[in-house]
């Protein structure tokens, strides 16, 4: 990290949006203080916008307990085949799995063009989306890089991939790797969809892409709320309406859904927009998949997470639904002032705070800077001991807040007790509170700015 220049100005000047290189040093502590999580705890990519922490030890536990539930078996219908798992997730873990993958994982709400003869009809994906996974023809080296399964090179020409495959995170690999356990089939893409809302669906449709092959296995996770799921026969010729009746699953947080055999050739599913408070809390649903060809790899790709999968580079773009931002905190013995340049636009707009995590970590400015040089307690305003979003700040918990600007400030009031200050700290994943630190310390951090649909 270079060295800050000394002016208030600077100091709120907004960081760049840049896209972390992958030697940088996240989340690694340099022996100065605290505990931030050890490298080595991180899934790490370049194609991934920031590392993506592996699932904490008390989650894999209770994990390697699942399936909760047996199987049962709906084939009750012409050509459905399912194994309905209710649940497969144990109940303990649900909560933190859930709120672990909203917050760790990077999202997207990808736009993308149709064209029907001469009309192009821009879609706007009603969810938010994720990808992570490689066909069959492919794989990840050692090195993170894509490489040919037999031939162990990189595919070239025209055997190149025109999008940035991301290899499946260890957060949700152990997931992918036990429910191939548990129901025999192979998997290699992890497909993730948030519903935010009771407004995200996903329409009628099948997953029966030629690259899938014929009568592929889906594993289809849910977590969060419960939401119903739709299932009705296509209408195929061969098809007689009276032998089959539309199906509704109300999966709940945990369930997971095995879709097989000619489950995708002959139905179709759907999630569709539902009303009420309980929908509001939000649903993540993992898909496990067999992708058998580069074209599978692409279209995964392309459809969710768009230009973020861009083979030129393009990471955070503006569908982003969580893009990781830079931020910085000063603490002073006294309080904290967390200074947030982020782009609010009113409601929009909310700062994730518990999602951040020491990215950098502190630097001791008496060394670097020297702390008369620094102005910062000029700022120092009541608020909410871990000011929890910028809407606690827009009721007046927040100081310093020029109309039209991109800065937020929220600070701990001078003179907090130790118990109010260590949690803050904590919630920075700062476990020795620097009490008898005399300086200003500096912390870099990611957060993540959603973007409300
Ligand atoms: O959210 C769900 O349960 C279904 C998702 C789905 O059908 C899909 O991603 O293809
Ligand atoms: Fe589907």
């Amino acid at each position: 990290m270079s060295k800050r220049p000394r002016t208030l100005d600077s100091f709120f000047s907004p960081p760049a949006v840049k896209r972390p290189r992958q030697d940088e040093n996240h989340g690694h502590d340099d022996g100065a203080n605290g505990e931030a999580p050890p490298s080595d705890q991180l899934s790490r990519h370049p194609t991934y916008p920031f590392p993506i922490p592996h699932l904490p030890s008390g989650i894999i536990d209770v994990l390697n307990f699942a399936p909760a539930e047996e199987g049962r078996l709906i084939i009750d219908q012409p050509d459905l085949d399912l194994l309905y798992f209710q649940p497969y997730i144990p109940k303990d873990i649900q909560p933190p799995l859930f709120e672990f993958l909203r917050s760790e994982l990077f999202f997207y709400k990808v736009q993308y063009k149709i064209k029907r003869g001469p009309v192009e009809t821009q879609i706007n994906t009603p969810r938010y989306t994720t990808v992570f996974g490689i066909d069959e023809t492919s794989c990840f080296n050692d090195d993170g890089q894509v490489v040919d399964v037999t031939t162990r090179k990189p595919p070239s020409g025209k055997e190149a991939y025109t999008c940035n495959p991301r290899p499946i995170p260890q957060c949700l690999d152990l997931l992918r790797t036990l429910t191939e356990n548990t129901t025999g089939c192979k998997f290699n893409f992890a497909l993730v969809n948030y519903y935010a809302t009771g407004d995200h669906s996903i329409s009628y449709h099948s997953d029966d892409e030629r690259f899938l092959g014929p009568d592929p296995a889906i594993a289809s996770f849910t977590l969060g709320a419960k939401r119903d799921f739709l299932l009705r026969h296509k209408k195929t010729p061969a098809a007689h309406p009276s032998e089959s009746k539309p199906m509704k699953l109300p999966l709940a947080s945990g369930d997971m859904l095995l879709m097989r055999g000619k489950t995708q050739s002959c139905w179709e599913h759907s999630i569709p927009k539902r009303k009420g408070g309980a929908v509001e809390k939000g649903r993540i649903n993992i898909t496990f998949r067999r992708a058998m060809t580069k074209g599978g790899t692409a279209n995964y790709y392309r459809y969710n997470v768009g230009d973020g999968a861009r083979a030129d580079g393009g990471i955070i773009d503006r569908h982003a639904a969580t893009s990781p931002r830079k931020f910085r905190i000063a603490v002073k013995p006294h309080g904290a002032l967390l200074h947030v340049p982020c782009m609010l636009s009113a409601r929009a707009r909310r700062l994730q705070m518990r999602t951040l995590r020491v990215d950098q970590t502190f630097r001791d400015t008496s060394k670097t800077h020297g702390p008369a040089a620094y102005d910062a307690p000029i700022i120092s305003t009541p608020s909410p001991p871990e000011g929890r979003s910028c809407r606690d700040a827009q009721r007046g918990e927040m100081g310093s807040y020029r109309q039209g600007e991109t800065r937020h400030m929220m600070g701990l009031r001078p003179g907090v007790t130790e118990r109010m200050r260590r949690r803050a700290w904590n919630s920075f994943g700062i476990e020795r509170p620097l009490h008898d630190e005399p300086s200003i310390l500096f912390i870099d951090f990611m957060a993540k700015i959603a973007t409300s649909p």
